[in-house]
């Protein structure tokens, strides 16, 4: 058995890339960008009013005038035609270009208009107020946003300011999955006393959807050697292989003896944390096999610490160490192993959620994150940080 560390350190050998893609900005939303994108223009390309008034020389202002004579209106889109002196000024618009010749902005609020005359109220103003100049987010040529980047709401708003209708992504893996269990049906199937629910089969899809990836193949296999080793055949087609259930002691646990068989390169098989003990993972072939325990929660647990890891490594995510946060109640261990349980976070703090070990089918539902006792912590104390990741 190895440790969690360990394990981490493991997986990092096999990160690989899983090639790039173009698409279109919409589609774009959470993936990682693969290429250095350039301002192709300043921004703001003019200067650009940022309210509703005039338009007049600062110096006129400094000297005392108060009164000024519209010469024309400029509104967002359009250029001025002519050229104001000393005394008058232009109507202008919010995003309209300040022309040349003036260089501050007074609010309608601060101005009042009589026969023509516009007389500036306000006392208090600054050269270039109420002007965004050209240039000052970004400068043409300039790296607006470095390859690698992660793409968020506001890229997807920076990308189209600078007219990119499609961007260069990392692609995402292709994923199977293969749950395990005679005793396991899916939803609409006939179901017995002894027989349960395939709720792997959702939550490795919900946790794959949350992560944008659709799997390319879902399929449920009894625990039978030779009908496990045709499945897993069948399904490395993927650059991502998940299985779930069969992989401990029990006399029907085929999986770790089935990738043997099939000569499967193993990174580890056993981690010491809790839950999740059993889950094995390796290389069969060129497809990163992960077999992650049957209980409903070391699958969840599991997806979250080494697949979504290994997935988030190959994209080219920043790996981030996990935040720390009080623990608002005591918390003891039996194990020795690294013990991760749900918590809830607000206001700062870690709360605790009901969960009766990892065949709970409630998955600590109104958790949002999940917390580690470190192995060598029997006893975590109220209000002694614990770090944590979010789920
Ligand atoms: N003698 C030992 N027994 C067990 C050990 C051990 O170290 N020694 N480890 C325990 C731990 S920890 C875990 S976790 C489980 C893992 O078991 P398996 O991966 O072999 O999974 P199964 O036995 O197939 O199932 C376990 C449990 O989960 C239910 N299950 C399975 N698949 C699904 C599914 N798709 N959806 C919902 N629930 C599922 C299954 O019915 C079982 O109740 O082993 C312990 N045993
Ligand atoms: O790891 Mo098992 O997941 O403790 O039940």
């Amino acid at each position: 058995m190895i440790s969690f560390k360990h394990a981490r350190d493991l997986i990092l050998t096999k990160v690989t890339t899983f090639g790039t893609e173009e698409v279109a900005l919409e589609n774009a939303l959470g993936r990682i960008l693969d290429e250095n994108v350039f301002a192709p223009r300043d921004f703001p390309p003019f200067n650009r009013s940022a309210m509703d008034g005039i338009a007049l020389r600062f110096a006129d202002l400094q000297s005392g005038i108060k009164e000024f004579n519209g010469v024309e209106t400029v509104f967002a889109g359009n250029l001025a035609s002519k050229a104001i002196v000393s005394g008058e000024c232009y109507k202008i618009m919010t995003g309209a270009p300040v022309p040349e010749y003036a260089d501050t902005v007074i609010r309608f609020e601060d101005t009042s208009e009589k026969n023509g005359l516009i007389k500036v109220l306000a006392d208090d103003f600054s050269l270039y107020q109420h002007i965004a100049q050209q240039g000052q987010d970004l400068k043409k040529a300039e790296l607006a946003i470095k390859k690698g980047s992660a793409i968020n709401i506001a890229t997807i708003g920076l990308l189209a300011s600078m007219g990119k209708s499609s961007v260069k992504i990392q692609k995402l893996p292709l994923v199977n999955i293969i749950t395990t269990g005679n005793e396991v049906v899916d939803l609409n199937e006939q179901i017995s006393t002894t027989h349960i629910y395939n709720s792997n089969k959702y939550v490795l899809k919900a946790l794959l959807m949350q992560n944008l990836i659709e799997p390319k193949n879902c399929e449920h296999v009894k625990d039978e050697l030779g009908t496990l080793k045709k499945a897993i055949q069948s399904n490395l087609n993927a650059d991502i292989l998940i299985l779930s259930g069969g992989v401990s002691a029990g006399e029907a646990d085929f999986i770790p003896t089935v990738l043997a068989d099939l000569g499967a390169h193993k990174l580890f098989y056993k981690v010491a944390i809790k839950p999740g003990k059993p889950v094995w993972c390796g290389k069969l072939g060129s497809t990163m096999v992960f077999a992650l325990p049957g209980n409903p929660f070391s699958c969840l647990v599991t997806f979250k610490l080494f697949v979504e890891f290994y997935i988030k490594a190959c994209l080219g995510f920043q790996l981030e160490n996990p935040e720390c946060l009080p623990l608002n109640f005591n918390r003891t261990k039996k194990s020795s192993l690294d013990e991760f349980f749900p918590v809830n976070l607000k206001n700062g703090t870690l709360n605790k959620i009901d969960i009766n070990g990892s065949g709970d089918v409630r998955l600590g539902f109104a958790a949002n994150a999940l917390a580690v006792q470190n192995a060598d912590q029997r006893e975590i104390l109220k209000n002694n940080p614990v770090c944590y990741v979010s789920l």
